[in-house]
């Protein structure tokens, strides 16, 4: 469990000083993916470095599993930190160790067995799906397979708390899914509590189970994740869904007559146009069906479909 009570914390003093975290509460409770969502400079990686003492608030206090981290001493840290693991946007792998090598690292500095370190370094590689690329090296590896070392690494010491600086952010889409997905099934498997901080509301709502909102230095909205999804309720946030709602294609309703449906085949077919066919079927003398509009093709989509004479409505 980790809470925050009246958490701030501010750079600089005088007219420059800046409160990069401002009284900020939240309660997370053990084994939650909780998600942290802000734009650029709302203080999302401030926060985070407060769970894991990199950051000192300047007021309130920060505890995680227990321990009081904001008021703990340098030694008392580092043996707390090893409870809790972070993963980075750019991975901050080592590139003079093999993936064996990077997982096997924190175990090392922790002073661990050397069988035991090989055997679980063995272990972790099958966790995260590096099966036989053991003795690669980083620069040989996807953007998804680095991240995939990332994780091994930050879970070898078998943290309750994992940390992730906007962990997906380097990836493609469908690379950042799998690694999201992966989180969840680690998540699941290990019961361990993950903390995101993101700008994407792709990623809350792909693995979060709550959220919190974040514009400068404060939190504006938390909830479960269904709840703040269904009725957003400051500016913000309503800004974050709008970016699910102009990435997802447009979805209109199509009737036609028959000599239209020869034209809108072949504009489905035509990748380019970013118009997809969904279930169509015969009405008697309609076709009827549900097409598929990429937001970026909307416009000149729509206007394509009237030239072919079909009407489109939406629904
Ligand atoms: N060490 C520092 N010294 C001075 N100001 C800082 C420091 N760290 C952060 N800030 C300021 O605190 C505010 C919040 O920064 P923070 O990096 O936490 O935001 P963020 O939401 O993570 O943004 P980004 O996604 O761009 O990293 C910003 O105005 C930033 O300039």
């Amino acid at each position: 469990m980790i809470s925050l009570s009246a958490v701030s914390r501010h750079f600089g003093t005088g007219a420059s000083r800046v409160a990069a975290v401002d009284q900020v509460d939240l309660e997370i409770p053990g084994g939650e993916i909780f998600g942290v969502i802000g734009y650029s400079g709302a203080g999302k990686s401030t926060l985070i470095r407060l769970l894991n003492g990199l950051e000192r608030p300047t007021a309130g206090r920060v505890v995680v599993n227990g321990t009081d981290i904001g008021a703990a001493s340098e030694r008392a840290l580092r043996q707390v930190r090893p409870k809790i693991g972070m993963i980075f946007q750019h991975f901050n792998l080592l590139w003079s160790r093999s993936v064996r090598g990077n997982i096997a690292l924190p175990m090392e500095i922790a002073g661990l067995p050397k069988e035991e370190i090989r055997r679980r370094t063995e272990e972790l590689i099958g966790l995260v799906g590096l099966d036989g690329r053991g003795d690669h090296w980083p620069s040989q590896l996807s953007g998804g397979q680095k991240q995939r070392v990332g994780i091994a690494r930050a879970l070898a010491n078998q943290p309750d708390v994992l940390l992730c600086d906007e962990a997906t952010s380097a990836l493609d889409p469908e690379t950042t899914d799998q690694i999201l997905d992966l989180l969840a099934g680690i998540n699941q498997r290990l019961g361990l509590t993950i903390v995101l901080i993101t700008h994407e509301m792709h990623v809350v709502r792909r693995i979060c189970t709550s959220v919190a909102v974040m514009e400068a230095g404060r939190v504006i909205e938390t909830g479960p994740v269904a709840q703040i999804f269904a009725a957003p309720q400051q500016a913000v946030t309503q800004r974050f869904l709008g970016q699910i709602a102009s990435a997802e294609p447009k979805r209109l309703r199509i009737g036609l007559h028959p000599d239209a449906a020869q034209r809108l085949l072949e504009i489905a077919a035509t990748p380019e146009l970013g118009i997809s066919l969904n279930n169509l079927t015969r009405e008697g003398d309609v076709f009827r069906g549900e097409l598929l509009i990429r937001p970026e093709a909307l416009t000149d989509g729509i206007a394509q479909l009237r030239d072919a004479g079909i009407d489109v409505w939406e629904g």
